[in-house]
Order: structure tokens, then sequence, then C-alpha cells
């Protein structure tokens, strides 16, 4: 049978696992797929020296594969926002089916992508986009077809985890094991979106919309990263029996859709807690089905090629049966028609508990103000840990609160923070229990 024929564009940490995975099983592959899979031409800025290209026919202009009429399906693999728009909508409009991975692209341009492939009839697939190697979409848009989804919560950024785990068992500074995570692959080309949460935001916004038939709305998601959690913060966590990690929350509530990315402190014996390195989870709890778990690589050349060569076997798959993109793009039918309008909630309604940490003066009374301040915004305190002083005359307070709504919680912050007897701004981090495993 007629080869599929691809056009990679980018050969970079996921371009060259995409390649030698492709290459090295293509044997398996063909006898899946129905047909051979075959790479017809490869863009590139310079040589990957992981992959043999000899024989393969090559350019340094990605717009030459998007052009290119022996080209089937595109995949790229050069990541960012503009040029990589460009180059997806070019190949759509000439026909060509696309795989990528770029989850910044799909969370910001996807509504107006899927509206191109939809006029086109061609398919856009992007499997690695969200949790690496991780078939995390495929199970939600297809496997959980049946069920109404309540919520979708995750470690969904490799290389924050991979920080957050090597800086707690190892004793590491951040900036030592950022590089590392960088030199193994795992980072974006700009760190901070690891670092700061809009990586895990853009996932965020994919699985959301997958999982409630909304539009993406990435510019709706709270983010907040991992920079500003201490190494005290996660000693006094443990203390409380709780994990520090970075999670992605989206949950179905009565006012509307959580859509929301923060360090998060979460119970001990919760399987995400125990989730660690470059590997992500994702639990989705689904009405008929209940929790359910998806782990594996979140990030890495090859797992990530993993899940781009998937989506070249669905589209090929799909080619070979004549189908016309059997999957709707996020999973709910039509492009515009059928998409919910239930709203993303403003971060300041979300209830959930909190753990604070602030530094007070070793005076009588502190304690009693900032007691007063939470009680008049009628939060609760679940516990408390007042520390021996340590830097001079300032003591370590931690507090973990019952749940209650972010507006009381920032103005308490900003009361407490007001008092004299306060320094600096205190630390707070959202408590979620998480009953993954009920
Ligand atoms: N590294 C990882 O583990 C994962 C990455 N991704 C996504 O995959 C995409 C690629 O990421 P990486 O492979 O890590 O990045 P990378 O920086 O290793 O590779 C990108 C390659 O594209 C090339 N490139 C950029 N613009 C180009 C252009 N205009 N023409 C030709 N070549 C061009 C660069 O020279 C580079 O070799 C990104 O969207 C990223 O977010 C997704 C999941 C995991
Ligand atoms: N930089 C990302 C790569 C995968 O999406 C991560 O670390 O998770
Ligand atoms: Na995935």
């Amino acid at each position: 049978m007629k080869p599929v024929r691809v056009g990679l564009c980018g050969l970079g940490t996921v371009g060259g696992g995409t390649f030698n995975v492709l290459t090295r099983n293509a044997d398996d592959i063909a006898r899946r797929a129905g047909r051979p899979i075959v790479i017809e031409q490869v863009a590139y800025r310079s040589l990957n020296p992981d992959c043999d290209i000899t024989g393969i026919k090559t350019t340094q202009d990605v717009f030459e594969v998007a052009n290119n009429p022996d080209v089937d399906v595109l995949v790229e693999l050069i990541g960012g926002y503009d040029v990589a728009r460009e180059l997806v909508l070019t190949a759509i409009e000439n026909g060509k089916h696309v795989v990528t991975a770029n989850k910044a692209l799909i969370a910001v341009y996807g509504n107006e992508i899927f509206q191109a492939a939809h006029k086109k009839g061609v398919i856009v697939a992007f499997e690695a986009a969200v949790a690496g190697g991780i078939p995390v979409i495929k199970s939600l848009r297809e496997g959980l077809g049946a069920n109404r989804i309540e919520w979708v919560a995750g470690i969904i950024n490799g290389t924050g985890n991979y920080i957050l785990t090597h800086m707690r068992d190892e004793g590491r500074a951040f900036e030592d094991v950022l590089a590392e995570a960088q030199a193994l692959g795992y980072a974006e080309s700009d760190p901070t979106f690891d670092v700061e949460g809009i990586d895990a935001a853009h996932k965020l916004t994919i699985l959301a919309s997958i999982a409630y038939g909304v539009p993406l709305q990435f510019e709706k998601a709270y983010t907040e990263g991992i920079s500003r959690v201490t190494a005290e913060d996660v000693e006094q966590a443990d203390n409380l029996g709780y994990v520090i990690k970075h999670l992605g929350i989206s949950k179905r509530t009565e006012a509307g859709l959580e859509l929301r990315v923060h360090p998060t402190l979460i119970p001990k014996e919760r399987l995400l807690a125990n989730v660690h390195g470059v590997k992500n989870a994702i639990a989705v709890m689904g009405d008929a089905v209940g929790p359910t778990l998806y782990y594996g690589a979140g990030a890495g050349a090859e797992p990530t090629a993993s899940a781009v060569v998937a989506d070249l076997l669905d589209v090929a798959r799909d080619i070979t049966t004549a189908h016309h993109y059997r999957v709707p793009y996020l999973a709910f039918s039509g492009i515009d028609e059928d998409v919910s309008q239930l709203p993303i909630m403003p971060m300041e309604d979300i209830v959930t508990a909190y753990y604070l940490r602030l530094l007070a003066v070793d005076r009588p009374g502190v304690l009693a103000r900032v007691a007063t301040i939470l009680s008049e915004q009628g939060i609760s305190i679940e516990a408390l840990i007042q520390k021996e002083a340590t830097e001079g005359e300032l003591v370590p307070i931690i507090l973990l609160t019952h749940r209650t709504r972010e507006k009381q919680m920032n103005e308490a912050i900003r009361l407490i923070e007001s008092l004299a007897d306060i320094a600096g701004p205190l630390t707070r981090i959202r408590v979620e229990s998480l009953d993954e495993q009920e």
C-alpha cells in the first residue's frame, strides 16, 4: 500500500527522537498502520548528531515542507508561537494533516487552527503536547467518552517536577537542577515557561477543553510558578504530612470551571505525591468510571516521540480507512456548535485550604492578632506550628487552614501583612486533598 509521507520540521530534542523512533521501529509501525510511514523531507537549522539523515531530502526552510506536494503529514516540532502558527496554517491550507507537540501553539491558537483544519477536512493531532509520552489526550477524548468529567488534576510539567524532586532529595540549588533538566532536553527553550507555570497552564487549558467541551481559553488560566517555594516550605509541609507539587487543576463547579496552576500541598499518601523526577501523572475523575490515573514520562526525546508517532499512526489509519477525522479535535463534535459556554471562574471564587508561612517579631500577642484576622474573614485554622526564633528576633509561624474562598484569604493576607509585627510578604500555598484513590 502507498506509504504515508512525513515532512519533519525541527530536528531538536523531540524532532530527533521522532526521527529515530520512526526509523528504528518502521516495520512494526507499518504493520500497525497498514502501510509504511516514511520520512519524505526534514527541515532543520542545525544537524542533530543522534540522527543519520543520509539519503533523506533536507531543507533549511520549513515552509518548503508545508508546500511540498509529496508530503502528506507535516510534523511541527520547531516550537514557539508565530512561525509555528503560520507553518501549520500553511500546511492545512495545502491540504496536509498536521501532528504537533507544541502546547503553546494549541493553547493559544488552537481554536483558529481547528477551524481551518475542519474547513479543509484534515487532521491536527497533538498528543505529545500534553504530558509528553502519556496517552492522556487519547484517554480523555476516547477512553473516557462515556463520562461527565468532574475534575482533572496533575503534574504536567516534567522540568518543574524534576527540579522539586532533586531540590528536596539532594538539597541541590534550584539553578543547578534547572541546568541539568535543560541539558537532558526537558525544558522549554525559555525555561521560565516551565518554572513559572506557563507551560503547565498551556497543557491544562488543552485538557480542560477536551474534558468539558469548552473553547481553549489560556488567557483565563491562573498561573503561579515554583520559584518562590523554599526548602523551609518543603520541610514544614513534610512535618504536616504533605508534599509540595506543582499542579494543574481544573474542576467543574456550579459557578463554572476552575482553571489553575500553582504549587500545592497534597497529602503524602496520595499517588500524585509520589510522582518524582521528569515523570508526570494526571488524575481524572469521571462520574461513571470514578478516579483514574495516567502516569509516565512527561518530557524527553523518545518518550515524547512515542506520542508524536502514535499520532502519525492515527493519521495513517484514518487515511487507510478513508475516515474524515473520526475523533473531533477537542473531543466534542462540531467546531462551533456543541461547544459549552461553561465560564472559567475567577481565581477569587476558588474554594480551597491553605498553608501559610509568616515571619513574626517574637512578641506576645502576634499570634492572637493573626488568628483574629483569620477568624474575622471566616477562616478556621486546622494546624499551627510556631518555631523557635531562628532569624534574629523573627519567628516562623506555619498555619494550615480549613477550606475557604480565595477572596477571603486574599483579604486576610493583606491584613496580616500590614501588621507591624509581621515581616515581609507571607508565603501562601494552596492545599488539595485529591481523592484520586477513592
Ligand atoms: N523537549 C520535550 O521534552 C518536549 C517538548 N515538547 C514541545 O516540542 C516542541 C519542540 O521542542 P524541543 O524538541 O524540546 O525543542 P528543541 O529546541 O530541542 O528543538 C527545536 C528545533 O527546531 C529548530 N527550529 C526552530 N525554528 C526553526 C525554523 N524556523 N526552521 C527550522 N528549524 C527550526 C531549532 O533549531 C531546534 O533544533 C516544542 O513545541 C516543545 O514545547 C513537547 C513535549 C515534550
Ligand atoms: N518543558 C516541558 C516539556 C514537555 O512538555 C516539560 O518539562 O514538561
Ligand atoms: Na501525551
